[in-house]
């Protein structure tokens, strides 16, 4: 136990321990002191693995299952122990130290505080929490969300987690919005773990609400952010509203750092605020972004707004890093990681069968307008690009050949910004086009055939080149 007074349901199911092994010559152990974290930086190209000899450990608020090894490839992370560990570590690593100091303490009382307004909603049949985090980029947003769905979960609460940071995906692939329900634990290699579209998990899989965004910030794409962000937060709200497992557990919504950047007077905030009726505004990182949002949200209003220190272990990744990482995340996706491999089906569509869309252009319709009554609109600073229209069925051609296609649940007949804004049953790689024979060859994570649904392609994540060979 980790935390004292919280149990772990379902970590002995999901992992049971191999025979323990004795250590292989190239690994090292750590005995880490209460109170500290092992930081890692794992290479690209080799796993670090990382198994809990004794004690207890946990990454980012998932506890480590006894002498399991837990393999990380290109990822930045930290293992933290509250009571004292032995962690063995094998392989090379990027970078590598024990942290006396860590913001850990502020995260559990946070924990504890959010426990106290879930046990109150509970007990009056209200509503529990709704948490946002904000800060720059590399503030530890994602590990903060991570370590509150962590202990929710540990406290036998179902949370929904919403990811409205299209950089990377949560359950999908990157340039996606998405929401999923947290009730079992969370995968401590993959992140957020894997989504039933993407094959089996060792972890129990969790079932995503995935909309497309098309882009790696909200801003390139303000308008269309805001509607999808309004499609999610009523979607959440009914969950929360209905469910009574759901309802007491409240939601964590994770932002993307640009956000956070000021321009627009934080427009993007306030409108995430105000569409899922945030009860409590985490800022990370950045005292201006604190007092500017203080002002905009006085005591007594109805969204309390709190500061937290940003961990000196959040280290910057710059954009070939990302790059990497968003291939992986995608390449995962298709044919998934470590133990559980996946086998992604192939198949051929006839080009008379598919109808894509091209995500471009400026969005026409004056029926989509979902931030209109907004005072931002107004600001003559801040004049957020409007592109994401889903505007031109297309016929396919080699331009398409290694990008991702979005199937949605829209019928290809329904107007261009019902399609823009529809949900997303998954994505399919195209492998290859045969201009010559019109037909296209895909890859798709499930064996199933492609539905006649509107497809989108165009925007974010860029093309993986070499996905199949
Ligand atoms: N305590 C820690 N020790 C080591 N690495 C950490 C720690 N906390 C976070 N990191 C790493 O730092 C990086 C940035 O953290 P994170 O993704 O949580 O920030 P973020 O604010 O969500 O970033 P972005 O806005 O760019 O999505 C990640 O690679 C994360 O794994």
């Amino acid at each position: 136990m980790s935390i004292p007074g919280l149990t772990l349901p379902g970590l002995t199911l999901s992992n049971a321990p191999p025979p323990t092994s004795a250590p292989s010559p190239t690994s090292r152990t750590h005995t880490l002191p209460p109170r500290t974290e092992y930081r890692f930086e794992s290479p690209p190209h080799s796993p670090l693995t990382i198994k809990l000899l004794s004690g207890t450990a946990e990454l980012f608020g998932t506890e480590l299952a006894p002498q399991v090894p837990y393999n990380f490839q290109h990822a930045k992370g930290a293992v933290y122990t509250w009571h004292g560990c032995v962690l063995e570590i094998t392989g090379a690593a990027d970078g590598e130290y024990v942290a006396e100091e860590t913001p850990m303490g502020q995260y559990a009382n946070l924990h504890f505080a959010l426990e106290g307004m879930r046990n109150a909603a509970e007990m009056g049949g209200g509503i529990g929490p709704r948490v946002c985090v904000v800060g720059p980029a590399g503030s530890g947003k994602t590990s903060l969300v991570r370590i509150l769905t962590g202990y929710a979960v540990k406290a036998r609460r179902q949370t929904v987690v919403v990811n409205l940071d299209p950089g990377m995906g949560m359950l999908s692939v990157p340039g996606t919005l998405s929401a999923a329900t947290f009730a079992s634990l969370v995968d401590v290699e993959e992140g957020w773990g894997s989504s039933p579209i993407s094959g089996p998990s060792v972890v129990p899989v969790k079932m995503p609400l995935v909309y497309h965004l098309g882009s790696a910030v909200p801003e390139e794409n303000a308008r269309l952010f805001k509607g999808l962000v309004t499609r999610l937060a009523l979607a959440v709200t009914s969950r929360l509203d209905e469910d009574g497992d759901v309802r007491a557990g409240g939601c964590v919504v994770d932002t993307s750092g640009s956000v956070a950047s000021g321009k627009g007077g934080y427009e993007l905030i306030q409108y995430i605020v105000s569409e899922f009726s945030v009860t409590t505004l985490i800022v990370l990182g950045s005292e201006r972004l604190y007092s500017s949002l203080k002002q905009l949200y006085p005591p007594g209003s109805p969204t309390s707004i709190l500061k937290l220190d940003k961990s000196g272990g959040c280290v910057d990744r710059d954009e070939s890093w990302m790059r990497a990482a968003r291939q992986a995340q995608i390449r995962e996706y298709f044919f998934g990681r470590g133990a559980v491999t996946l086998s992604p089906y192939t198949q051929m569509l006839d080009f008379a069968s598919t109808s894509i869309f091209r995500v471009s252009g400026p969005a026409t319709s004056s029926a989509f307008d979902p931030g209109a009554s907004s005072t931002a609109d107004d600001d003559d600073e801040y004049e957020p690009e409007v592109y994401g229209s889903a505007q031109d069925k297309i016929t396919p051609s080699l331009a398409l050949q290694n990008s991702l296609l979005a199937v949605t649940h829209a019928d290809p007949s329904e107007s261009a910004d019902e399609i823009r804004m529809a949900s997303v049953m998954g994505y399919v790689y195209v492998a290859d086009v045969d201009e010559g024979k019109k037909k296209l060859r895909v890859l798709s994570p499930v064996s199933a055939r492609v539905p006649a649904k509107a497809l989108l392609w165009g925007g974010f994540p860029e093309d993986v080149v070499d996905l199949v060979g």
